[in-house]
């Protein structure tokens, strides 16, 4: 099928308009096909195919059949193959990234670091696949040893958003190749380009036919394949919480592992002691990277008294500094939003903040650039039963909170059913060491306002997940641990 878009790759041959399963890019059994707009344009970029149930249940046999010869290669071979995707990415990172703006929306310069970090985890976890080392426990009665052995868990599939396209793939199938798995990948049906373009580089880099498959269309028929055939053993689902719940149900039957990194509701907290030009800059990185739409992003601003009023103005004047466009053009640091819907939930936090108190420091509206554009806004004077302070907005609102003591912080931040990320500036070290042991997060960010990479373990607790993504814990929920009692000795 020829490309409706006009984006300007070295390398066209990375959009891909077909699905991969079992080595063959096909189209849909139906034929029919999803529509794949620029969320900075409304421009049509590509049509994939809308699959299903079918297409997915062969994808899984594919997988099922791919790993019988993959698990058993060598480590330092998968290793290898790992390391040339790495290489691929990085060699292709312009056009991957072109890709990812194209459908995605964020500026360019951030998707050529989510591509970086994408490829991270590649490079991370092939390195990984040489240390999956068992144990071997002393004898419990004579003349026994106790063997501990890891085994590739089985075939995976990974459910993967449209606000890190590329990044949220690697995460998860990574581990899963490194440690001899194959898998089925299925990308949001906003973002299946950067997937597809990802599985193109795999199939170079020497993945076996079935070891990569990627299922574009319906989430449901899809999602109801991979949560119910009982070939799956390992569900990872990135996403919104209601999802995840759903798709945790539907693994029981089965008794999948499953790892879920699911909604946050991050607090940045300002102590009175904190570098406030640090601490703004962080707000900056962690609010509206990708324009405020990511589950790690700052959701509520803590900040205490003393130094409220002057947080409050630099951070409106460093919002307001923001350029706000298409993430093709040079200069541009906040994109559109991903859609018409993510910019109604905006304005309905901000007009329910308004209503109960809140005033709009800067922006407040959407962009006059129209479409799913919206103004980088900080709001002050929030009122603790504003919806902002209960629900993530996902988009560029940053909403102030007063606070007075470090008791109230610690308990207005862990006022939520969420617990994935927090931020803390401050620099009293025994107040940031009481602070971080007594909040419910899986993350926290002390001093620093950007904590993702891949040698450090991402996930949350609560409402925001199960399991850890990224550096050496990421691994295990892509193996089974089988213990061998070695009697006769
Ligand atoms: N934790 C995070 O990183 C993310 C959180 N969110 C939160 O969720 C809100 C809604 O975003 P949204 O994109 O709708 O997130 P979803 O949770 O709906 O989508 C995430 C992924 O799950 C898939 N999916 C959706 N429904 C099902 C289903 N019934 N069975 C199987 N897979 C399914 C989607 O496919 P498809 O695209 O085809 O619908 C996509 O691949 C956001 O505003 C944000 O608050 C969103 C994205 C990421
Ligand atoms: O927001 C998300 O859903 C993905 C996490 C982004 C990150 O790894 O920083």
């Amino acid at each position: 099928m020829n490309s409706t878009a006009t984006l300007n790759l070295k390398d066209p041959d990375l959009l891909r308009q077909a699905m991969l399963i079992d080595g063959e890019w096909v189209q849909a059994d139906s034929g029919q096909t999803i529509e794949i707009r620029n969320p900075a344009t409304g421009e049509l970029v590509a049509r994939v195919p809308n699959g299903g149930e079918t297409e997915t249940r062969r994808a899984i046999a594919a997988a099922e059949r791919a790993m019988q010869g993959w698990r058993k290669t060598l480590p330092k071979e998968r290793a290898k193959v790992l390391r040339k995707l790495y290489e691929l990415m990085l060699e292709n990172i312009e056009d991957l990234a072109v890709i990812l703006t194209a459908e995605q929306g964020k500026p360019l310069v951030e998707s050529r670091g989510e591509i970086l970090y994408a490829a991270s985890f590649i490079e991370w976890f092939g390195e990984e696949a040489k240390r999956v080392n068992g144990d071997i426990i002393p004898q419990n009665v004579d003349g026994r040893r106790i063997l501990v052995q890891k085994a590739p868990i089985g075939v995976f599939a990974a459910i993967t958003p449209w606000n890190f396209p590329s990044a949220m793939i690697t995460r998860k199938a990574g581990p899963g190749w490194a440690v001899g798995c194959a898998g089925v990948i299925k990308p949001a049906s906003q973002t299946p380009l950067s997937a597809l373009a990802l599985a193109v580089l795999a199939e170079r880099a020497g993945l076996p036919p079935g070891v990569c498959n990627v299922v574009t269309g319906s989430a449901r028929a899809i999602g109801g394949e991979l949560t119910a055939n009982p070939v799956v053993r390992k569900l990872s689902f990135t996403g919104s919480t209601e999802v995840g719940s759903l798709l945790l149900a539907q693994c029981a039957p089965t008794i999948k592992k499953a790892s879920m990194e699911l909604g946050g509701n991050a607090p940045f907290i300002v102590f009175d002691d904190a570098d406030i030009d640090a601490a703004v800059k962080g707000a900056i990185a962690a609010k509206y990277r990708n324009t405020g739409q990511a589950c790690v992003a700052a959701n509520r601003m803590l900040v205490q008294s003393g130094v409220y009023d002057q947080f409050a103005k630099k951070l409106a004047d460093a919002a307001a500094a923001l350029r706000v466009g298409n993430g093709m053009d040079d200069g541009v640091v906040l994109g559109p939003l991903i859609n018409g819907d993510a910019v109604q939930k905006v304005e309905e936090h901000i007009a329910d903040a308004v209503e109960k108190g809140a005033r709009i420091a800067t922006g407040g509206k959407r962009h006059p650039l129209g479409g799913s554009y919206f103004e980088p806004t900080v709001l002050t004077d929030v009122s603790r039963d504003a919806l902002i302070f209960n629900d993530e907005t996902f988009g560029p609102v940053a909403p102030l909170f007063r606070f007075e003591t470090e008791d109230e912080a610690i308990a207005m931040a862990n006022d939520t059913p969420f617990g994935l990320a927090a931020y803390v500036y401050a620099r009293d070290v025994g107040l940031i060491f009481r602070v971080v042991d007594n909040l419910e997060f899986g993350m926290v960010g002390v001093n620093e306002g950007m904590i993702s990479t891949e040698v450090a373990p991402f996930g949350g607790v609560k409402s925001s997940g199960l399991g850890r993504e990224g550096s050496k814990y990421g691994i295990d929920d892509y193996l089974e641990i089988k213990y061998v009692a070695l009697g006769g000795l």
